[in-house]
């Protein structure tokens, strides 16, 4: 089971190198943190904590990393720089499921989010779920209700999904997943002037996918876990339809104006619901394993 300080006796300063090690990587590259709040979300969400969502493409696993849903993501080869922290100091002993979980935990301190109390002892997976991607993590233009009940199947409630949207108040998107809302005409629940910055910066209605063309997910405080994400949507300045629907929907509404007036509101909240998250569905003892390299199931 999930305990706390699960490694005290077999690797006391596992916690402690985590956070070392994250500190070190956003001293280095800022955005660091951020991935590391994705990397929870999109391991958590398909099957488990269980960085299934680490695994490469190689001997009959398919990555998770390749489905559409991964869009985007990145710095994926800083996880084996805490890996190999840890490993030095304590072979073999903490989970690679644990330093997606703690690394997205002290990445939100850094990016001056909310202190969450973690729980640690989760397993590895010995498989990565490319077919349940699209099943369990939404896409960015899916409807509120269907978002909510996705969430609502690993037992997180409404105000816990708005709160956890409030993510992207960090970050960035790719035109890719921006150009629907700006051409052929522009999506109307889009703030005009904020529309034309957009257009500025996805000029084409057909980016090249490889492009790096992107904006920020918010302008004023773009490496901030803030709630000027829910001030951002009731300017009408969402970059996703899933972000900006959630002002329109009369069951996530209320949330959104609580959490737009009360900063410590929206970080309890998302403190809440970070650890429903961390905690959906853990592999236990016999279940998985330690991986050595995050990246590759164990060799026999
Ligand atoms: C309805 C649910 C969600 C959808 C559809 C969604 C979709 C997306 C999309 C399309 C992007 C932009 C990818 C790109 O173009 O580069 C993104 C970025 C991001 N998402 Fe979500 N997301 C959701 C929920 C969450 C949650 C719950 C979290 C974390 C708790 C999260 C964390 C992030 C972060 C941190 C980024 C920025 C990544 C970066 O800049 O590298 N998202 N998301
Ligand atoms: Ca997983
Ligand atoms: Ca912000």
């Amino acid at each position: 089971d999930l305990q706390l300080n699960y490694y005290a006796q077999s690797c006391p300063n596992a916690e402690q190198i985590v956070k070392q090690q994250v500190i070190k990587l956003y001293n280095k590259h800022g955005n660091t943190a951020i991935s590391w709040l994705r990397n929870l979300f999109h391991d958590c969400m398909v099957k488990s904590c269980d960085a299934s969502l680490l695994l490469r493409t190689i001997n009959g696993i398919e990555s998770e990393q390749e489905s559409d849903r991964s869009f985007g993501m990145r710095n994926f080869k800083y996880v084996n720089t805490i890996k190999e922290a840890l490993e030095k100091e304590c072979p073999m002993t903490v989970s690679c499921a644990d330093i997606v979980a703690l690394s997205a935990r002290d990445g939100v301190v850094m990016l001056g989010g909310p202190r969450i109390e973690m729980r640690t002892g989760r397993k590895d997976s010995k498989q990565s779920y490319l077919p349940e991607v699209e099943k369990t993590i939404p896409n960015h233009n899916d409807s509120t209700q269907s978002v909510l009940s996705r969430f609502r199947s690993i037992g997180i409630d409404t105000e816990g999904t708005v709160a956890l949207l409030g993510a992207h108040s960090v970050g960035r998107v790719h035109c890719v997943n921006l150009v629907h809302r700006l051409y052929p005409t522009v999506d109307p629940t889009l703030d005009p002037d904020h529309a034309e910055y957009l257009k500025r910066r996805c000029p084409t209605p057909d980016p090249d996918p490889k492009a790096v063309l992107y904006s920020r997910n918010d302008l004023q405080t773009p490496m901030i876990l803030d709630n000027n994400y829910y001030n951002n949507l009731l300017k009408h300045k969402g970059l996703l339809l899933v972000d900006q629907q959630l002002t329109s929907d009369p069951s996530t509404s209320p949330f959104v104006e609580k959490m737009a007036a009360d900063n410590g509101y929206f970080h309890d909240q998302f403190a809440r619901a970070i650890l429903l998250l961390s905690e959906n569905n853990p592999l236990t003892e016999d279940q998985g394993e330690i991986r050595k390299d995050c990246r590759y199931v164990n060799g026999d």
